[in-house]
């Protein structure tokens, strides 16, 4: 890293430095009050900027992009008033500095490019025909180019955002390829074609290419730059529809893609972020995961996948706009990334399969956090009972009124059970919001009735442990409780505080919770931010609680149909 640039970084570091310390306003420190205002995390930021910019003397391969990523995420959560952070931040986002952090990443590696020979001088023998030569590198990575034959002549098809190709600069879609490494092309199988790629000598692949006719007006349309959810799960090795699976990747529902071209109508250029709401871009320090999490491909578009579930059914192409419209996120979601900068509450929803044992963490959230976690109190249309209260059991309410809330839509989700109604009204979500966080373990089909930005809720979906695990943990449960239900009898405490044993399972049963968990994560995978396995209830209790805490204070992906709403 040259000087000046490090000079720059310790700069702005010392500014942030005296900010934390309250000094901005040019009132003299001390070292003590400075260590007094810097938290931790502004520290290790700090700390770890520093080594950053004195580069030279790094032993280790550092990711400098990650690191700062990890910066820009941290100091927002942490919502740094600092005016050097800010600017920090909003320096370390632009695209030159990490063009320059990557290089400096890349150079601290050691990964130089070779010594290219010369570029031989050539006149081609097709008279009045100009053709370039190009020497591209790669060292390593797929080449991020995919070609195409047609009557003879090979060109290229498209250009991987990101690839090496695009990279290069050099080469671009349509280009016709008449030699790879001084190879005739013409005539040749594609699959000829990728084996002279994969023999070139040290990563060094020489094209003679005729260009092609640039399209000024597909040139000036933008690549696009956006985040979206899945609501599929995608194998192109299953999908016939794709002219080259190797330059695709697969994803499943629930994952965060980042579309880095949609120029095409039918395929999308596309990186694969990760599952769920906090998803992060090259996290992973995971060698094999990180190269993952780079690679872009080619996945249908939301036009395809509409085109291909419809085939023939529209006289007009204005019929199938309109169809598209209406379809509109049905395959792919619009998604942003969200800090909840002002705390609020959110509502949690547990989803999973009856048996699983959702109910049981609602119970078990309710008596630890009594004070933080509260519940949507259901409407009836039964008489109370003797020993209950309106507005704490239930809210007591006729069956016409509870009907013409279903009609006017305000519930949840509700159901008939010996000819009376039951349900959770939303303005009781509402209410109880007001006390705390709402926690919800609601029917999966009511999902939709929440997923609203009023709410903002936090699906998480409880998956069941393997079969062993399962009879293991639950025949544990029932054996404490049971003890403890049959010693709160024998010193008679009531029926209603005594614990109640839990519930047996056949090993029939556990297997259909089992194959029924399965069958409705996949149905519900792409609504759900987060998955958790519910083995033993103490494990569970204590990774649901980091979950929320992360969910609620960490950036997550929120649907871009709720930004109007937002107004932050
Ligand atoms: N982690 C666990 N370890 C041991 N037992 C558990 C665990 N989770 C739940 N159980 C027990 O499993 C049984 C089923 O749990 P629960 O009633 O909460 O399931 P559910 O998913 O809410 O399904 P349903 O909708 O049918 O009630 C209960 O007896 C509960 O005590």
């Amino acid at each position: 890293m040259p000087d000046n640039l490090s000079a720059i970084f310790d700069t702005i570091l010392d500014y942030a430095d005296e900010e934390a310390a309250g000094t901005s306003n040019g009132q003299a420190s001390t070292s003590n009050n400075r260590k007094r205002h810097h938290s931790k995390k502004h520290q290790r930021a700090v700390t770890l900027l520093r080594s950053f910019a004195q580069l030279n003397e790094q032993k280790e391969e550092i990711s400098f992009q990650e690191l700062a990523q990890s910066f820009i995420d941290d100091w927002d959560v942490s919502n740094s008033k600092s005016i050097s952070i800010q600017q920090l931040s909003q320096l370390l986002n632009l695209p030159h500095i990490q063009g320059v952090l990557w290089s400096a990443q890349e150079i601290s590696a050691g990964r130089f490019a070779p010594q290219l020979p010369d570029v031989p001088f050539e006149v081609d023998e097709d008279d009045g025909v100009a053709v370039k030569i190009v020497r591209i590198v790669r060292r390593g990575e797929p080449l991020g180019a995919t070609i195409k034959c047609e009557r003879g002549k090979v060109y290229v098809a498209r250009i991987m955002a990101n690839g090496v190709a695009d990279r290069s600069g050099c080469i671009q879609d349509g280009d016709r390829v008449l030699e790879v490494n001084g190879v005739t092309v013409a005539d040749k199988e594609p699959r000829e074609i990728v084996k002279l790629l994969d023999n070139c000598d040290n990563g060094i692949i020489t094209f003679k290419l005729i260009p092609a006719e640039v399209n000024q007006k597909l040139k000036q349309k933008k690549s696009s730059h956006r985040y979206v959810r899945a609501f599929f799960d995608y194998d192109p090795w299953q999908d016939r529809r794709h002219p080259c699976p190797e330059a695709a990747i697969s994803f499943r529902a629930g994952d965060i893609l980042e579309i880095l071209d949609e120029k095409d109508q039918y395929w999308w250029q596309t990186r694969k972020i990760g599952f769920g709401a906090l998803a992060r871009r090259k996290e992973s320090h995971d060698d094999d995961r990180r190269e993952d999490s780079k690679k872009v491909g080619l996945v249908p578009s939301e036009w395809l996948q509409c085109q291909s579930e419809n085939p023939d059914s529209f006289d007009s192409s204005d019929d199938f706009q309109t169809f598209l419209e209406s379809h509109r996120e049905r395959f792919y979601e619009g998604v942003f990334r969200w800090r909840n900068k002002k705390k609020r509450l959110r509502v949690v929803v547990l989803l999973g399969a009856p048996g699983v044992g959702r109910n049981e963490i609602r119970r078990q959230f309710f008596k630890v956090f009594a004070d933080r976690f509260t519940n949507a109190i259901p409407h009836t249309s039964r008489p109370p009972r003797p020993n209950e209260t309106d507005g704490v059991n239930y809210y007591f309410t006729s069956r016409a009124e509870m009907e013409r809330m279903i009609e006017r839509k305000e519930m949840l989700e509700y159901g008939e059970f010996r000819d009376n109604l039951y349900g959770t009204a939303l303005k009781s979500v509402r209410r109880a919001s007001e006390k705390g966080t709402v926690l919800l373990t609601p029917h999966p089909l009511a999902i939709e009735n929440i997923r609203t930005w009023e709410f903002a809720p936090i699906v998480i979906f409880v998956q069941p442990p393997e079969f062993g695990e399962f009879k293991h943990t639950r025949e544990v449960y029932r054996a404490q409780t049971t003890r403890s239900h049959s010693a709160a009898s024998s010193s008679n405490i009531s029926q209603n505080t005594a614990a109640t044993s839990a519930r047996a399972f056949s090993d029939t049963e556990i297997r259909q919770i089992i194959e029924n968990s399965a069958q409705m994560e996949q149905k519900y995978r792409g609504v759900c931010d987060a998955m958790i396995r519910n083995v033993d209830l103490d494990t569970t209790m204590n990774e649901l609680t980091g979950l929320i805490y992360q969910l609620e204070s960490k950036p997550t992906w929120m649907p871009t149909k709720w930004l109007s709403d937002i107004g932050e």
